[in-house]
């Protein structure tokens, strides 16, 4: 009798140590990162894959990174084009993208949106902030954003607080080419003569608005925003600094949609998004086309551009085709230390994002993306473009990004996440 209850006391005892060994081993097993996924890749970016490949070896093959990246996204600003700079821009315009990943013609078509003579200003016609709609020579329309804040200043208040930043609509322009998503116009620095340059060439409307405040040169426009005097911009003497953005062909028609993950604007009022686990699965529901063709991952695409320079005001989008054109990225780098989570919830409500852009954020993971941009807006005539913290804001926002898309992973698998060819 009293060897039979230790016989049975031994089994269970043994059985507890097995189970316990059992859940040690699963608990510490270490996760599978990403990167040991096996993913079917496209072959465009077999390349880049090599690459990362040799990121994850050394820090030498990081240097070796680095360099290459810079390399395909410097611009060459003394580039002499043979053709007329504005041709060559609107032939770069395709269905799914504004400029070629990388061109030696960049260069020349930058330095032409801030070089060449102005020879119509005009006040902006469209949208609440105050910008100009100027025509370059050859007839080449532009809009020029106006510096408000100096690089070091801060932006308080809710996410789409302040006036436009011109800096901001720079140095997104050059990390979408570095992100791959070639869907924002081109975009450059210049210091206008607002007295030599554009006065003499503007409209009576834009004229009637210019003033003066302390010997500097000023004017208030015409917007939703634009009132009188109060309301106006300033430039230092006659120069006023701004962000110069090529406007698209006149062939390319836009189509103005509200974007399914705007803000209310009103504090304290939710949007429907805000507070929706199953927001994403509304919006496929309601817009059929947004999943069956490229939108949805582009909306995606977008809010992690957006994470990034921190702009929380993309309230409607452009459509050209099927293809989302990222206009108007002018809110951005306000708080460098203030990184607004809400942006990212088309990518952590839907769970889906492009294999390709998945691939092109790891090469930019470790620091590499502040280097590399960086060095790239080094090439802009207003340069520096960003201060120091907005630059190490981009890299660890950018963690944040990776971290997310590795949660949806763990949650959904590797084949609900990463989207091929769409
Ligand atoms: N480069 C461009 N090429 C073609 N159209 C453009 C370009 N930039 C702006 N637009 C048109 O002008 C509109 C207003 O531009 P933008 O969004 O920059 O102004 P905004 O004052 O910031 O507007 P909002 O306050 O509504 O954000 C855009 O929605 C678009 O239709
Ligand atoms: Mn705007």
């Amino acid at each position: 009798m009293m060897k039979g209850y230790q016989i049975k006391y031994r089994t269970i005892f043994i059985c507890v140590l097995i189970i316990a060994a059992v859940c040690i081993i699963t608990i510490n097993k270490p996760k599978k990162t990403l990167e040991q996924h096996n993913i079917v890749l496209n072959p465009e970016i077999v390349s880049e894959r090599n690459i990362i490949q040799k990121v994850v070896a050394t820090d030498t093959e990081r240097e070796f990174l680095i360099k290459k990246l810079v390399e395909r996204y410097t611009f060459n600003w003394g580039f002499k084009l043979d053709n007329s700079p504005w041709t060559v821009a609107a032939n770069w315009f395709s269905n799914r993208t504004v400029l070629p990943s990388h061109s030696p013609e960049l260069g020349g078509v930058l330095r032409s949106l801030a070089t060449r003579e102005v020879t119509h200003a005009d006040v902006g016609f469209k949208g609440t902030q105050l910008k100009l709609l100027l025509v370059l020579q050859g007839g080449q329309r532009v809009a020029f954003k106006p510096e408000w804040f100096k690089r070091d200043d801060i932006i308080e208040g809710p996410p789409y607080a302040g006036a436009d930043r011109h800096n901001g609509e720079i140095a997104a322009f050059h990390l979408s080419r570095l992100l791959e998503l070639r869907r924002t116009p081109l975009t450059v620095g210049r210091v206008l003569n607002l007295e030599k340059e554009v006065k003499p060439v503007a409209t009576e409307t834009l004229l009637k608005t210019f003033f003066t405040r302390d010997n500097n040169t000023c004017f208030y426009g015409k917007c939703f925003y634009c009132k009188d005097e109060s309301t106006g911009v300033c430039g230092e003497g006659p120069h006023l600094e701004g962000s110069v953005t090529l406007w698209l062909p006149s062939h390319a028609s836009l189509t103005t949609h509200k974007h399914p993950w705007a803000r209310t604007y009103k504090t304290g009022v939710a949007a429907n998004w805000e507070d929706d686990p199953n927001y994403c699965k509304k919006v496929i529901l309601q817009h059929g086309d947004y999943w069956s063709g490229p939108r949805l991952l582009d909306i995606v695409d977008t809010a992690i551009f957006d994470y990034l320079i921190g702009n929380a005001d993309r309230h409607r989008y452009e459509t050209y085709g099927d293809t989302m054109i990222m206009l108007d990225n002018a809110k951005s780098f306000g708080n460098p230390s203030h990184d607004e989570k809400s942006i990212l919830a088309p990518l952590y409500q839907c769970c889906r994002i492009r294999e390709t852009t998945w691939l092109i954020l790891l090469l930019y993971k470790d620091g590499a993306l502040s280097q590399v941009l960086r060095t790239v807006l080094m090439g802009d005539p207003i340069s520096p473009i960003l201060s120091d913290s907005h630059l190490e804001a981009l890299d660890r926002r950018l963690r944040d990004i990776l971290h997310q898309i590795e949660q949806c992973v763990i949650q959904h698998g590797v084949q609900y996440v990463f989207i091929a060819n769409r």
